[in-house]
């Protein structure tokens, strides 16, 4: 059965279409990479799955429901950057997490529901590799420390779907290879259904179970707003077509010089 379905989905803001007619329909446990030209909408896409933005029209639907319109605990997300809080400890950070979701009024926990907490969050750190780190504060951690620790931040609420907007796009190459892994790692250990969006080809190739390329195949140069971009393809990773993403490559360029023009 289909675990989250998109059907005939648009958005716009006022004249302005970025999305149309978008259908997809993604199983349990599924890893969609999104890649296309800056500005086609990717952000939009993953934000309308978190419950921050509404669609224009068309349907969104987990497990055959209506998307909840806020976002709940169903759903993670991680951005590039400055997703942790500067003034709470690596250990606090994710402690957070819990805390306001247990307590969203007082925002604390005490005794054994503390306890108990701090037990996950320790193991949670384990996971991504920041045990060693737990009381630092995240001005002392690098770059691809901080993103762990921001998906330690998300995945420890257990999200079913987790949301990811180019979380290594500021990292060094040898990092996001890293990272790659870790995550490959945690989506199996924890199966989580998992849309990530990233500027890299080839990272989208490689990572996960499926290419999802968001493209427009109509542009008005008189009228650049008038038409949105759609999913052009939708591949399973893994692929060593050159002649394909090259192909694909060209179109999204094309897209980005005249979305730029
Ligand atoms: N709240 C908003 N109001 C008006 N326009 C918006 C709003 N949010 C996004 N847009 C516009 O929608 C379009 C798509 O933006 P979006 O951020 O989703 O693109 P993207 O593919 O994620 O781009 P990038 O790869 O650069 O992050 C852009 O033209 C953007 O200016």
């Amino acid at each position: 059965m289909s675990f989250i379905t998109v059907s005939n989905l648009w958005k716009e803001y006022g004249d302005l279409v970025v999305l149309e007619n978008l259908n997809l329909s993604v199983k349990q446990g599924e890893f969609c990479t999104l890649v296309g030209a800056s500005g086609c909408g990717k952000s939009t896409f993953l934000k309308m799955l978190l419950g921050q933005e509404t669609p224009s029209r068309g349907q969104l639907l987990l497990e055959g429901e209506a998307f909840p319109g806020e976002p709940d605990r169903n759903r993670g997300i991680v951005f590039q950057r400055y997703s942790v809080f500067p003034h709470l400890t690596v250990r606090q950070n994710v402690l957070m997490s819990l805390e306001l979701e247990q307590k969203p009024w007082l925002g604390k926990l005490f005794g054994s529901a503390r306890r108990e907490a701090l037990e996950k969050v320790d193991t949670m750190l384990a996971s991504v590799g920041l045990e060693a780190s737990a009381t630092k504060w995240p001005h002392e951690l690098s770059g691809g420390m901080q993103q762990r620790l921001a998906i330690a931040q998300s995945l420890i609420m257990r999200p079913r779907v987790l949301l990811l907007d180019e979380p290594f796009g500021a990292l060094d190459p040898g990092i996001r290879k890293d990272m790659h892994d870790l995550l490959l790692k945690l989506w199996q250990e924890t199966g989580t259904t998992i849309f990530m969006v990233t500027h890299d080809l080839q990272e989208g190739f490689y990572l996960g179970t499926r290419l999802l390329v968001f493209d427009k195949v109509r542009n008005d140069p008189h009228d650049p707003q008038a038409f949105g971009a759609s999913i052009t393809y939708d591949l399973p990773t893994g692929q060593s077509d050159r002649q394909l993403m090259a192909h694909i490559n060209d179109s999204v360029s094309q897209t980005a010089r005249h979305q730029a023009a």
